[in-house]
């Protein structure tokens, strides 16, 4: 859900600009969950603009303050929000911990790697929410490790109805600074994307997990 509308239109802007969204609908892109997609939204890419990253960081921070006041801990989803959540937690004078896909094979096998203590309310950053599937594994692993889990506020989401379903199945509010629709909606404004590219973009929308170039 996202919360601000000025905030959603502006990271679109800002996304579009520093071309972090990527169309490939010949040579579609294979995401994590492994659907085909024609569309590539690599959040990455802002930790590259310093102005537009401490915009990000700013908004992201605003909106953990207003939601949940200040929480023990600010945890990042590795690998993509591990830069972008250590900029919010240190904004925000927030002790990190980042959570791994997996506990690693060697060393401490850790998976929430830095120090997080039973009980600790914790508020989880992500970059980018497709199926959910990455987010809720990093937060299953800090429930696993006793933390209060009281919400994620991630950049960008697809608003696919999947990623709905199974945040509210593990009871995990979400907000986002922008979302698919806003995206198009900026993109169409601004002439990045044209009329034969935004129906492949309507389209697949409409059915992500079975489309096919
Ligand atoms: O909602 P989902 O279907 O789980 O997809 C979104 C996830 O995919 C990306 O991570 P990726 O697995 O590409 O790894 P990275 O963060 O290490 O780049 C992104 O950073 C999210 O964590
Ligand atoms: O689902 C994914 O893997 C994914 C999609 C996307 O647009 N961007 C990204 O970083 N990951």
């Amino acid at each position: 859900m996202v919360l601000n509308k000025d905030t959603a239109k502006k990271t679109a802007e800002l996304l579009l600009q520093i071309n972090a969204i990527k169309l490939k609908p010949e040579n579609p892109f294979t995401w994590a969950s492994g659907w085909q997609s024609p569309i590539y939204c690599d959040n990455r890419i802002i930790l590259s603009y310093p102005i537009i990253r401490n915009y990000i960081r700013e908004e992201m921070a605003k909106q953990v303050e207003e939601l949940y006041g200040k929480p023990d801990v600010i945890a990042g989803v590795a690998t993509g929000a591990i830069g972008i959540g250590m900029l919010v937690a240190e904004y925000l004078g927030l002790p990190f911990v980042y959570v791994r896909p997996e506990p690693k094979s060697h060393g401490r096998q850790n998976q929430i790697e830095g120090q997080l203590s039973p009980n600790q309310n914790v508020v989880v950053i992500e970059d980018l929410i497709s199926t959910g599937k990455s987010s809720l594994n990093a937060v299953k692993a800090l429930k696993e490790a006793g933390a209060n889990v009281k919400g994620m506020v991630a950049i960008f989401t697809y608003g696919f109805n999947v990623a709905d379903e199974n945040f509210k199945t593990e009871d995990i509010e979400l907000h986002t600074l922008s979302d698919y629709p806003n995206l198009i909606q900026q993109a169409s404004d601004t002439n990045y994307i044209k009329e034969e590219q935004l129906n492949t973009l309507l389209q697949w929308k409409s059915n992500p997990a079975v489309w096919k170039p």
